[in-house]
């Protein structure tokens, strides 16, 4: 039997903890306090911001919602990111993407300060994060390095393949394998026998955006197989971008979705925001 890993619950356990060092923080008159910036109302969108406001209730955050109309303009966005940079009462800015079309992703993350930047996704926590130098970890492959540790799933000296190359998770994902002494394969749309390539791995992470798409015959028997995906089907059940029932019979443990890797993306924002006034 394939063990599940079990998301929800190692992300309750970290909010808990983190909820206990929030009142011992607080004790000392430290105060953590995020902004969160949504752009439009994007349903999805609306319900990842609903559940980052509702950690940061739990743990002790004080959150600030900034709900903006899909018409706000790139310049007004940046002049909002800097009125935040300033603000010494806001330690972590958190702006929910993807931004409409008309605004420039890159130049609204660019315009976050490194010091605030709890997404780790500004060029200067990327550079931290490939040097091995102190700075905020993007959430979601924070979160799965915990799933696997607090799982007791050895990584060193793993072969670990990473299908997925996007700058907020298949490239981070192979920077923090690599710092846990994995040997890291990254596979992309154009790789070639991507079947075979990822029958090598004893760590699987898929992050593909396509429904269901990792079948059995991708994984080797006893891989460990961590789905990132999140899809919602056509009988609108959330699936991922792993074939669950194909692949769990062959494997040693397999994340679900939902309730596996999605609840650690917010579990680790909210380790960055701890982390702004440690
Ligand atoms: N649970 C969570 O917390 C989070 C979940 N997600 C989910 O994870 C999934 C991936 O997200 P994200 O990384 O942002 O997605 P992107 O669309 O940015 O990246 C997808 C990557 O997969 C590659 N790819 C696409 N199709 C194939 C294929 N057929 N074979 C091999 N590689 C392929 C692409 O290759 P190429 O570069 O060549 O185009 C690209 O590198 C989505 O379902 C998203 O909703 C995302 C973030 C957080
Ligand atoms: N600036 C920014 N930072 C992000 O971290 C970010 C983002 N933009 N844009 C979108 C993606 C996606 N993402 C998820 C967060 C939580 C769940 C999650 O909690 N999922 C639950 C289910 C939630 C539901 O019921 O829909 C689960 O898998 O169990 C999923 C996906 C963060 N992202």
């Amino acid at each position: 039997m394939a063990q599940r890993i079990d998301g929800k619950l190692i992300s309750q356990q970290i909010k808990d903890e983190l909820k206990e060092e929030v009142k011992r923080l607080e004790a000392q008159g430290r105060h953590a306090c995020l902004a969160v910036v949504q752009v439009g109302d994007d349903p999805a969108s609306t319900v990842y911001v609903r559940n980052k406001k509702k950690a940061c209730a739990y743990i002790g955050i004080e959150s600030r919602a900034y709900e903006l109309p899909e018409s706000t303009t790139e310049e007004e966005l940046v002049k909002l990111v800097e009125d935040l940079n300033a603000d010494v009462s806001v330690n972590g800015i958190l702006v929910q993407l993807p931004l409409p079309e008309h605004i420039d992703e890159d130049r609204i993350i660019r315009t976050i300060s490194p010091d605030k930047d709890v997404d780790g996704f500004h060029p200067v926590s990327v550079g931290r994060l490939w040097i091995g130098e102190k700075g905020f970890l993007s959430c979601t492959p924070a979160g799965i390095i915990q799933l696997l540790k607090r799982s007791e799933i050895s990584i060193e000296g793993k072969e670990c393949v990473i299908i997925g190359r996007s700058n907020i998770v298949g490239k981070p994902m192979a920077a923090l394998m690599l710092r846990e002494n994995a040997t890291v394969t990254v596979a992309h749309s154009r790789t070639k026998n991507l079947k075979e390539i990822a029958k090598r791995a004893d760590i699987l992470i898929v992050a593909v955006g396509k429904e269901r798409l990792i079948t059995a015959d991708y994984v080797k028997e006893g891989a460990v197989v961590i789905d990132v995906g999140m899809h919602r089907d056509a009988d609108n059940h959330l699936c991922g971008d792993v074939d669950f029932d194909s692949v769990e019979p062959a494997v040693s443990a397999i994340t679900p979705v939902p309730g596996g890797v999605g609840p650690m993306t917010i579990a680790m924002l909210m380790n960055n925001c701890v982390e702004t006034i440690r």
